[in-house]
C-alpha cells in the first residue's frame, strides 16, 4: 500500500514539473513576443543598444559589441522582466497577492530564467575582467568601474561584485535610453529649441571634432533640454519607500513602516511649483529659477541618500549623444502635445504604440 502511495506521489510529481517546464518554455515564447509588441517604440531599441554598449564598455572595460551583434538579445530580456514587474506592480498593489500569484504561475518561471541568464552573462564578465586582470594589472587611474572592485576584494566579496555589475548594468541602460528617446521626440515637436541645440553644438564643439569631456560643460542649452524632458517625461516616473519611523506631512501621519510610492510624473506636473506645466520650456532651468525653486520639485534621479548614483555619468553620456546626432541629423514628429504619446505603465516609462519621431540627415 505504502509502495503505491508513493508510486502514485512520483508520478504526480513528474507530471506536475513536466507541466511546469513545458508551460514555462511556452510562456517564454508567448511573453517575449507580447513584449515585442508591447515595447514598440521603435528607435528605444537602437538607444538601448547603443547606452548598453557604452556603459558596459565604462563599466566593464571591454567592448562587447552590443549594438552591432545581432545575437544581442539583452535589451529584449530586460524588457520582458521589466513588462513582468510594471505589470506586477500595478497589479500588485491594486489588487493584492492573488493576482501576483496568477501573474507568477503565467510568467513568473520564465522571467526567472531570463534573469538567470542575465546573471550568467554578467558573471561571465567578472570572471573575464577577473582573468585579464591578473593576466595585466591595470594603474589606479585607468581602473574601470569593475576593475576598483575586483581589486578591493576584502571591500566588495565576489557576489556583491556581480550583484552590483546586475544593478549598474540594469540601471544605466534603460533609463538612459528612456531620456534619450523622449528628448530627440521632443526636439522634433519644437523645431526652435532643437535648432538652438544645434547652434550651441556647431558653436562649442564643430561639426566634426570628436567630443572630448572639457565640451560638455559648455553645453549649457543642451544640459536644459535635457533637464526639462525629464521633468515633463520622467525616465522613472515612480519611485518607492519603506517609511522606518512616522513622518507627518500637513494634517496627515504616514506610519512607520508602510511602503510609499512618491508620483515623480505628477510632481513634474504640479502647476503650483511648474506654471503651464505642460508646455516644454528649457528654461525653467535658468540659474535664478532653480534658486527660486525647493530642489525636491524636481526628482528624476530621486532625492536623499540612496538617489541615482549615475547622473552625473547619465548627463554627460545623454549631452555626447544629443550633441552627436543633433549636429548630423535633424529631427521632427507630428505630435502638437505629450498627450498625444500615450504612455503606459512599465517601470520606465514608455508609449502604448511606435513614438513618431523621424532623423533625415543634414547636409
Ligand atoms: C537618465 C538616466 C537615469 C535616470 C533618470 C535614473 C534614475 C534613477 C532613479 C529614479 C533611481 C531610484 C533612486 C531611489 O529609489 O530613490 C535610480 C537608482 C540608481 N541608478 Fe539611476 N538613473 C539614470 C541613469 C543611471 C546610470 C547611467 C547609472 C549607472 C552608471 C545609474 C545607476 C543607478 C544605481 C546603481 C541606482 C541604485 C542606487 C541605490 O539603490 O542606492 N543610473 N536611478
Amino acid at each position: 500500500m505504502v509502495l503505491i502511495k508513493i508510486l502514485i506521489g512520483g508520478c504526480a510529481s513528474v507530471v506536475l514539473i513536466l507541466t511546469a517546464v513545458a508551460w514555462s518554455l511556452y510562456r517564454k515564447r508567448h511573453i517575449f513576443e507580447f513584449a515585442k509588441n508591447f515595447n514598440s517604440f521603435k528607435f528605444y531599441p537602437i538607444l538601448g543598444n547603443y547606452l548598453q554598449l557604452r556603459h558596459t564598455e565604462i563599466i566593464v572595460g571591454k567592448n562587447y559589441n552590443l549594438q552591432t551583434e545581432t545575437s544581442n538579445k539583452l535589451l529584449e530580456e530586460m524588457d520582458v522582466i521589466q513588462k513582468y514587474m510594471g505589470d506586477n506592480f500595478t497589479i500588485g498593489s491594486s489588487f493584492g497577492y492573488i493576482f501576483q500569484l496568477k501573474e507568477f504561475v503565467a510568467n513568473g518561471w520564465s522571467v526567472i530564467l531570463l534573469l538567470n541568464k542575465i546573471k550568467s552573462f554578467l558573471s561571465n564578465m567578472v570572471d573575464f575582467r577577473e582573468t585579464e586582470l591578473k593576466k595585466c594589472p591595470v594603474i589606479d587611474s585607468k581602473l574601470s568601474f569593475l576593475d576598483a572592485m575586483l581589486t578591493h576584494s576584502d571591500l566588495f566579496l565576489p557576489s556583491v561584485t556581480c550583484k552590483e555589475l546586475n544593478i549598474f548594468v540594469l540601471a544605466a541602460t534603460d533609463t538612459t535610453g528612456t531620456a534619450l528617446t523622449f528628448t530627440f521626440t521632443l526636439l522634433g515637436m519644437y523645431p526652435e529649441i532643437q535648432e538652438k541645440v544645434y547652434e550651441e553644438v556647431i558653436t562649442e564643439i564643430g561639426r566634426n571634432t570628436p567630443i572630448e569631456t572639457d565640451h560638455l560643460p559648455k553645453l549649457k542649452f543642451t544640459e536644459r533640454v535635457l533637464l526639462e524632458s525629464m521633468r515633463i517625461l520622467p525616465p522613472v516616473p515612480v519611485v518607492g519607500r519603506y517609511i522606518t519611523k512616522d513622518i507627518k506631512v500637513g494634517d496627515k501621519i504616514f506610519p512607520k513602516g508602510a511602503n510609499v510610492f512618491i508620483y515623480v510624473l505628477a510632481l513634474h506636473h504640479n502647476s503650483k511649483y511648474w506654471p503651464n506645466p505642460e508646455k516644454f520650456d528649457p528654461d525653467r532651468f535658468l540659474p535664478d529659477e532653480i534658486a527660486n525653486r525647493s530642489p525636491y520639485c524636481y526628482i528624476p534621479f530621486s532625492g536623499g541618500p540612496r538617489n541615482c548614483i549615475g547622473k552625473t555619468y547619465a548627463m554627460m553620456s545623454m549631452k555626447v549623444a544629443v550633441a552627436n546626432v543633433i549636429r548630423n541629423f535633424k529631427i521632427s514628429s507630428k505630435y502638437k502635445s505629450i498627450d498625444e504619446m500615450e504612455m503606459t505603465s512599465f517601470i520606465t516609462m514608455r508609449t502604448k504604440h511606435d513614438i513618431d519621431c523621424h532623423f533625415s540627415p543634414r547636409t
